[in-house]
């Protein structure tokens, strides 16, 4: 494996660009030096990354929401309406499945075909294809600063696109993106894809033109323990860092628990930032993105501002730096952009009201950093182990190893050995730990936890307790009580 956790020399980047640029007629649109002059002229309140700054400086989060629609006017009208009448203080747009897949070809048949139909007829915008100037439109029609986001392994034809465009953001990574969105994408090719993506983010920030990059939090979103995804999140920003990347926002999926959540944004943040100073990045500006619940939601749109309200209290009082929204119809699909505004309304009401609040320190608040912390230090020295000191290679021992162990995810190179279950207060602990190498202390903790449960529900500690956490939510609650 000649993958290696350095820097691509510009001669090494320019030489894979010139292949990149070929994956579809659009990419010929991007011409690096006139893109470094349009990205000058966007305003501070219009660049996601100064935006993002002014956010943590000032101690409030912002709202932001997912969006995406297969026409460049159509989205225009939903990305003003979401900023206008939703109040969006950051904007999406919220990338399709077959520009995720690279399969450019069928994304034009979706754009022809929603032509003709008068809607929407792709589950995203198809930013590709539109291309530097329908991507530049778009960004010229709004008051926001914009983002990419998507679920895209390979992204680099992607990136150069939409950055060339003023879009100052990118979600993503190459573990966040393979594991949860890929079958059988090796890890060891999604690094180096994303290697490059952070590298054009280098390139750029190089040039004066500050961008923020954000690898994708939630990973599967069911009941991913805090640890895991800390875990993958200071990877892929030390990742991010070694290419050039300067600013980074790490996230996070509510998993319902809020003194675990709150702890979980409280030890991303120090974490994140404790190992990029020690492995030499000290220069990399780090916020927190909370994402609302992630899980099944209900039908009944009361009881869905419930949930969406209850995820804006705990990134509020966490103090993330940004919340990412979930909407009513989160239930049925693709929500209208009347029922995405009510959902940026709720949030932000919510925030408002929390406004300069924050879960005051407590001993439970403490233990639960604590714990969060030690587990993922387990995971992140043993990849640094398995790595020889090369967090890249690492990454892809480490998984091979399931030393680091993504539940229930779809790829074919996640162990799938480790399994999560509430404990009797909501929060995700570990019911069986497969190869994650952490200590006894460690292990006998979340046991215990377990062990609780257990007394209450008058049941042993085993696999149905995962599975019937996997189902309450449907039922409208959070922890799987036995029948
Ligand atoms: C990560 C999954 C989340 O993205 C949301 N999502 C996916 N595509 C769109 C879309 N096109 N517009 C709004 N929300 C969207 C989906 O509802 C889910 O909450």
């Amino acid at each position: 494996m000649d993958l290696r956790n350095k820097k691509l020399t510009e001669e090494e980047f320019f030489g894979i660009r010139k292949e990149v640029l070929t994956h579809w007629p659009t990419g010929s649109e991007v011409d690096l030096q006139e893109a470094v002059e349009y990205l000058k002229k966007v305003p501070d309140e219009k660049n996601f990354a100064k935006k993002l700054r002014k956010a943590k400086e000032e101690g409030v989060t912002l709202a932001q929401p997912r969006a995406g629609v297969a026409l460049i006017s159509e989205h225009i009208k939903l990305l003003n309406y979401l900023e206008d009448e939703g109040g969006a203080d950051l904007l999406p747009s919220t990338i399709d499945s077959y520009t995720r897949q690279n399969r450019y070809n069928e994304c034009q048949i979706g754009i022809d075909e929603s032509l003709k139909a008068g809607r929407s007829l792709l589950n995203g915008f198809p930013a590709v294809n539109h291309g530097v100037k329908g991507c530049r439109e778009v960004y010229e029609s709004i008051k926001n600063p914009i983002q990419a986001r998507h679920g895209t392994p390979d992204a680099r034809l992607l990136s150069e696109i939409i950055t060339a465009s003023g879009w100052t953001s990118n979600e993503g990574g190459g573990i966040s993106y393979n594991i949860p969105y890929a079958k059988s994408v090796s890890m060891e090719k999604t690094i180096r894809d994303w290697q490059y993506c952070d590298r054009l983010t280098g390139w750029y920030e190089e040039q004066g033109i500050e961008l923020n990059r954000e690898p994708f939090g939630p990973l599967t979103g069911t009941l991913v323990p805090p640890s895991i995804s800390n875990t993958v999140a200071i990877l892929e920003a030390l990742l991010a860092a070694e290419q050039g990347v300067k600013n980074v926002t790490v996230g996070y999926g509510q998993c319902g628990n809020m003194v675990q959540d709150i702890a979980a944004i409280r030890a991303l943040e120090e974490q994140t930032e404790e190992y990029l100073k020690r492995f030499g990045y000290s220069d990399v500006f780090v916020t927190t993105v909370f994402h609302q619940w992630m899980g099944g939601f209900p039908a009944d749109e009361a009881k869905a501002f419930g949930v969406i309200s209850v995820g804006a209290a705990t990134a509020a009082m966490a103090g993330a730096t940004k919340v990412i929204v979930k909407t009513p119809h989160e239930a049925i699909g693709i929500p209208t952009m009347e029922a995405n505004a009510q959902g940026i309304r709720d949030t932000i009401m919510t925030l408002n009201m929390l406004k300069g609040q924050r879960m005051p320190m407590s001993p439970e608040l403490q233990t639960e950093i604590n714990i969060i912390k030690a587990e993922t230090r387990c995971m992140l020295e043993s990849v640094y182990e398995v790595g020889k000191g090369d967090f890249a290679r690492g990454t892809v021992e480490a998984f091979k190893l399931g030393i680091v162990d993504i539940p229930f995810a779809p790829s074919k190179y996640n162990a799938g050995k480790m399994m999560p279950a509430r404990d009797n207060s909501g929060a995700v602990r570990y019911l069986m730990t497969g190869n994650i190498p952490f200590t006894k202390d460690i292990i006998d903790f979340n046991k215990a936890k377990l062990v609780e449960r257990g007394q209450f529900e008058k049941r042993d500690v085993t696999f149905q307790m995962t599975v019937d956490d996997i189902f309450a939510v449907g039922k409208g609650n959070l922890i799987g009580r036995p029948e």
